[in-house]
């Protein structure tokens, strides 16, 4: 089990509710330090449980530090949560959505979600090479025979993409049909997703090293204005998995798992996210081919990269990735203002 790197990490939640779920995660939780963005109305009064570490934004703080950078963040949709990425200086971010709750292994223990993120993300990832018995890292498991010894090392984590007990994070068209769906299976493996391949990430139960890939983990432009919505995850989740692909470090999906307790409302969805399950047909094979050249050896640069390809190649979809390229520049413009570029090389931050 990863050491309690509690001085590397924080912890970001957005939220537009109450933060009671904290009592739950209080266990865990409790040794570190708490970014929250407040959503939505900022003369809301959002209470946070005593004993937590915190500082806490809302929209008029946002506005007041970024000033007119601040029109990248968005306004009504969890996608406002990547604005505490930017502030944190911490090596690790973890970030959960206010309507999960700690949930329990087949034995019935307790999950300590963040410590198996951290293990996830101290641990090397396999993109290049399928383990066929899953993380080779972890305690009674190894490198199966036909595994190249010179693949053994393994590359940097960045991504460590935990899932979800309950609630299934479904879009709006299966949820629809499926409402009574609730994940029972708890699958017990962590996999690094192979170098090549796409993944739909879902921000609930998120941990990111922030000096390797921080800059690339943008959630766009979604909700209040935006013709988007509920795709800032998986946005943000395609450009960094292209850019770990590009610079070599491993992104990993599995366990941990935590408890999702409330479904959102699928008729609302279905207004945030129509458009990109049109979009997607086209977003998809744009990640699919998108080729960064060799003098891009960081996030910042890759992800400036991108933001020129999305526009070449999506602006004609609709002007909407316009906006979007630009406001991808205009994130990597604040990111630098709040953070010297970190120069990582070969994956050491
Ligand atoms: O306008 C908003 C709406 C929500 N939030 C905060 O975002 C978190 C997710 O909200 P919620 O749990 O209601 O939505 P889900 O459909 O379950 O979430 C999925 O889709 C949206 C996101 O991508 C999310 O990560 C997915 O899990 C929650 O903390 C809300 O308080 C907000 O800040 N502003
Ligand atoms: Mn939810």
């Amino acid at each position: 089990m990863a050491p309690t790197l509690n001085g590397e990490v924080d912890i970001v939640i957005p939220t537009i509710r109450s933060l009671n779920f904290l009592e739950d995660w209080r266990p865990f939780f409790e040794p570190y330090h708490l970014i929250i963005i407040q959503d939505g109305d900022p003369t809301k009064e959002i209470k946070v449980p005593e004993g937590f570490d915190y500082e806490l934004y809302n929209r008029n703080d946002i506005n007041r530090i970024l000033g007119p950078k601040a029109n990248c963040i968005s306004f009504k949709d969890g996608a406002c949560r990547c604005f505490g990425f930017l502030v944190s200086k911490k090596k690790f971010i973890y970030t959960i959505d206010d309507d999960c709750f700690v949930a329990k292994d087949p034995s019935g223990k307790e999950i300590d979600a963040l410590a198996k993120h951290l293990e996830n993300l101290t641990k090397p990832s396999t993109p290049y090479y399928f383990n066929t018995l899953y993380d080779p890292y972890r305690e009674g498991a190894d490198f199966v025979r036909g595994y190249p010894f010179s693949l053994r090392a393994g590359v940097p984590t960045a991504v460590s993409h935990g899932l979800w007990l309950n609630i299934p994070d479904y879009d709006a068209p299966t949820q629809l049909v499926k409402p009574l769906d609730r994940n029972t299976r708890y699958v017990d493996a962590v996999l690094t997703i192979p170098k090549g391949t796409l993944y739909p990430m879902c921000a609930m139960n998120l941990a990111f090293n922030r000096e390797l890939i921080g800059a690339a983990m943008y959630f766009g432009i979604m909700g209040d204005g935006q013709p988007l919505g509920r795709y800032d995850d998986m946005w943000a989740g395609w450009c960094t998995k292209v850019v770990c692909d590009h610079l070599g470090y491993g992104v990993k999906t599995g366990l941990p798992y935590l408890w999702h307790s409330k479904a959102s409302n699928p008729f609302v969805n279905l207004k945030k996210e129509y458009n990109g399950l049109f979009w997607q047909e086209e977003m998809i094979p744009f990640f699919q081919s998108v080729i960064l050249p060799k003098k891009c050896t960081n996030a910042q640069e890759c992800y400036l990269e991108l933001a020129k390809q999305a526009k070449e190649k999506l602006g004609p979809v609709d002007p909407y990735f316009n906006n979007l390229a630009d406001a991808m520049v205009t994130w990597i413009e604040a990111w630098e203002e709040f953070n010297a570029p970190a120069k990582v090389k070969n994956g050491t931050a």
